[in-house]
């Protein structure tokens, strides 16, 4: 049975300053959602926190939490262990370091680190490094070291790292980040791909708008403490709702070729 990510009511804050405001949403199992907005929006903010992993010295109010189909809740983030919470969510922040140089093939099998009994991988988990690295198309990198890597490599590795883990939700912070032109919109559409067949919830927070308008098939827009606008990117993305989350002015097209290229 496919489960809801639910994010009720939220708020959040460092001391007085308030960085969420009333954001109301739902993420299903099986879409692929595009996060906008301008940069503070608290776009990482909402990640982090869906994710279960927030600064310390962010309060938060409101619900996250899982519900079925039946709108019961399954399980809610703040009661879950982290292991327990990252076997549902994986999350690819922003920026990330390992100051270990692992090779590839164990950088992403650590996606599969919550599975294992003391650390031990088993068959099993390399076959499914394995399989992620394959659908990647990073193959090839297997047994490169990955302080070795381009900055886009580097990301496509740690996208593995995510998939591996075999979530039901995979949040991610500008995963386009650092990719070529041409990668760019090949990430957003095995994104798409991945979430329809995975029957993966995928949340993706990306500053370009035509590629969100592009391959996602909803749209989230996130403004500066004010509430979530949400719909599928021909009803969302218009000049009114652009300003009301950007506060510029914006000129909307629509470009059908775009469509066709998916
Ligand atoms: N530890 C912190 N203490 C105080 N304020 C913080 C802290 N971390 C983040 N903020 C503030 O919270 C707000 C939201 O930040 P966040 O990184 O979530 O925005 P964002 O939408 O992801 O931005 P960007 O698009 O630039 O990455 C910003 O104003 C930021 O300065």
């Amino acid at each position: 049975m496919s489960e809801n990510f639910e994010i009720k009511n939220l708020s959040a804050s460092y001391g007085d300053k308030e960085v969420l405001r009333d954001i109301n949403f739902l993420l299903q199992q099986g879409e692929f959602v595009c996060l906008c907005g301008p940069n503070g929006a608290g776009k990482s903010t909402l990640l982090s926190v869906m994710a279960g992993v927030k600064d310390s010295a962010l309060k938060v109010k409101g619900e996250i939490k899982w519900v079925n189909s039946d709108n019961q809740s399954v399980a809610e983030v703040s009661k879950l262990s982290r292991r327990e919470c990252a076997r549902i969510i994986a999350y690819m922040q922003q920026n990330e370091y390992s100051e270990w140089d692992f090779k590839v093939r164990d950088y992403v099998l650590q996606g599969r680190y919550v599975y294992t009994r003391s650390g031990h991988y088993s068959a099993a988990d390399y076959k499914i490094a394995d399989g992620v690295l394959a659908d990647l198309g990073l193959s090839l990198f297997t047994d490169r070291y990955i302080h070795s890597l381009s900055g886009g490599e580097f990301q496509k590795v740690r996208l593995a790292r995510a998939l591996a883990q075999t979530p039901k939700f995979l949040l991610l912070d500008e995963p386009a980040a650092n990719l070529d032109y041409v990668y760019e919109p090949h990430l957003m559409q095995l994104l798409r791909a991945t979430a329809h067949s995975k029957n993966l919830g995928v949340l993706a927070a990306v500053h370009d708008i035509n590629l969100a308008a592009r391959f996602s098939d909803r749209i989230i827009l996130l403004p500066p403490k004010k509430s979530v606008l949400s719909g599928a990117p021909s009803d969302i993305m218009n000049t009114e709702n652009l300003k009301y989350t950007f506060g510029v002015d914006f000129e909307c097209k629509e470009i059908k070729s775009f469509q066709s290229l998916q």
